[in-house]
Parts: structure tokens; sequence; C-alpha cells
């Protein structure tokens, strides 16, 4: 299956990857050395990973939502990976081993919460982070955090960008010129031009402004296609962009023209990842926490993780680099 179709009603060829659905599946991410796909369940506060060849998810339960999650090296040598929890970094060694505290995020994990988040190719954990708050709307409270621990010190937390309600869509081009963040609530993906360091520097421009909820719209209706959430980048520079609420994905070129618009079997697809042998199947993530009861009814498969064969590879996994001294 090659999709190029930009008509939404493509029924594509979707597989379903796993069977047991998550809560809030974000953050997949496939291991080449495993040759596994990872992702998080965020309100069912698990980790999980599955051997497509074998079937059978493996979950290890959490302390508190994990946002997101990569794979970690230490002298060039795969070491597990590193974590963002509700409001702390953490690397783990081994699967299902100890939980080792490196960092904290600094805000208050009562009202904010990690959430999006990936490496970027020189070794740097970038998590954002939503607005959790006790009453009213999200407010644009979150940022964009950088954590470094490519030295022999302690790992260091810096903010970069902020100004963001739910952070989302963390990306970079292949060469490293362009990173891609998104506000979900905002209804837009937003391109920085980076310097050498893969740094933002400068005013974004707007990769794709996507069309607001129609006023009195509601679930299960039709006229809303959906807000950006999770995104990968493809070895041609294509953005795919999962688009929550709108029961689809887009492929889009980095001027932001839609090159693919493909639906899926649920309503709520959070986070694509390109992964496989050859990096050729789409892996799409979904959630089902909070949706109504009529919509979980039609879409049974909610919050399972999907496969497609696409035709243009992903870019190889980008690992958090630990070059602290052993503790
Ligand atoms: O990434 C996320 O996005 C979803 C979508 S939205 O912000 O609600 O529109 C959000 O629910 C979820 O909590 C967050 O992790």
């Amino acid at each position: 299956m090659h999709p190029r179709s930009t008509d939404p009603q493509t029924p594509a060829a979707w597989t379903r990857a796993t069977t047991e659905p998550s809560q809030l599946g974000e953050s997949p991410f496939w291991h080449p050395d495993e040759r596994r796909l990872y992702w998080v369940d965020i309100a069912g506060r698990a980790l999980l990973r599955l051997d497509p060849a074998s079937g059978p998810v493996d979950r290890w339960a959490m302390p508190t939502e994990p946002g997101c999650m990569a794979p970690a090296r230490r002298a060039g040598a795969p070491d597990g990976f590193v974590i963002a929890l509700r409001a702390g970094i953490f690397r783990a060694r081994t699967w299902g081993g100890a939980l080792e505290p490196i960092a904290d995020l600094p805000f208050d994990p009562a009202t904010q919460r990690a959430n999006d988040g990936k490496c970027d190719a020189l070794g740097r954990f970038w998590v954002g982070t939503v607005h959790e708050p006790t009453e009213g709307p999200r407010q644009p409270v979150g940022a964009l955090y950088c954590v470094d621990a490519r030295g022999p010190g302690a790992a260091t937390v810096r903010k970069v960008l902020d100004g963001v309600a739910t952070a989302n869509g963390l990306a970079w081009s292949p060469d490293g010129a362009t990173l891609y963040w998104s506000d979900t609530p905002a209804h837009a993906v937003r391109a920085w031009e980076c310097n050498a360091d893969r740094e933002p520097v400068g005013e974004p421009r707007v990769l794709r402004r996507f069309d607001p909820k129609p006023a009195g719209w509601k679930p299960g209706q039709p006229g809303y296609g959906g807000r950006p959430d999770g995104a990968a980048v493809d070895a041609e520079g294509a953005y795919w962009c999962a688009l929550y609420e709108g029961g689809r994905v887009q492929r889009l070129s980095p001027a932001g023209e839609v090159l693919a618009d493909i639906a899926l079997p649920v309503r709520c697809p959070t986070m694509p990842c390109l992964g496989g042998d050859d990096g050729r199947t789409l892996y799409v993530t979904s959630a089902r926490e909070g949706r109504p009861a009529h919509e979980l009814a039609e879409l049974p498969q909610s919050g399972c993780v999907f496969a497609l064969r696409v035709d243009v590879p992903g870019l190889p996994v980008a690992w958090f680099e630990d070059g602290r001294a052993a503790g």
C-alpha cells in the first residue's frame, strides 16, 4: 500500500498491530536493534512494546503518567531508555528495571505534565508539556525543554520554547535545519529554522493551520478535520501528522501542502512513527480516554496501534546519549 491519495475517504489497508487498547497511546518509536515497536500509555501509566514478528505486547507499569520515551546509549552502546514521567526525567538501563531520576522538570506537576517529546540527532531529549488545570480550559503555560546528559556531569534541563497549552508534533527535518512543533488546541503546526546545534532561532512560520471545530459541533458529527497531535518526519522530509478527533493522518510537504490524507478506523489517532526492518511501516497510536461511549461503540479499536505500509521510509530513531559518569 503506497498511499498518495489526498482523498480523506480513501480507506487504507491498515492492520491492527495490537488488540489490547491503550487509554492514551503516544510516543511510538521503532527500536532498530530489538526490532520492536515501543510506545507509552499516558493515562494507563505504562510503557509498552511489541515484537511484530511474535505478537504479544509487553507492559511495564509506571508510577506516574509517561509522556514520552526514547532509546538510550552509553559510549555508543544501547543502554536502555530515557523516560519523561509526569514531572521528571528518568533512566532505565533495562526493561522493567530500576527507574533512575536524572532531572526534574521545572513546573508544578499538579497542573502540568510531560507530553510529546523525542531525541534530536545530537543525543538530547526534548520534552514538551501540557497544561492540566484543575478547572477551566488549558492555558498556554506549557513549554519545550531540552534535556542534555552528553557530558560527564549531571543532566541539564533548559527551557527552549514556551507559550503552548498542549505541546505536540515535535520533529526535525532530515538535515536538522528545521524544527516542527505544534500546540494542539491552536490547530497549527509551526516551523522554526535551526542553527548548527539544531536549536530553533527567530520567529517560526506556520507549516499548516487546520480548521477549528465548527460552532456547535459535537463528536461524531461531520465537519471537523481534527487538530494536530504527534508527528514524524520521513526520509523525504515530509511531516506525518496525527489529526486528533479527525480520524486521520496527513502527510505534509515541507511547504505544508497535503501529500496524503489517510483515514483510520479510530477518531483519535495520537502519533505516527515509521519502523519495520525497511522503515516503511507507518505505525500510529491512538486514544480512547475521555471519548464518548457512542464513539467507542462505533469505533471499538480506539486506543489500539495500527500499521500501514508506505513507500517512503522513515528516519532512524534518534538516541539519548548518556555520557554521565557511571553511578
Ligand atoms: O497529546 C495529547 O493530545 C490530546 C489531544 S487534545 O489536546 O485533547 O486536543 C490530549 O488529550 C492528550 O492529553 C495529550 O497527551
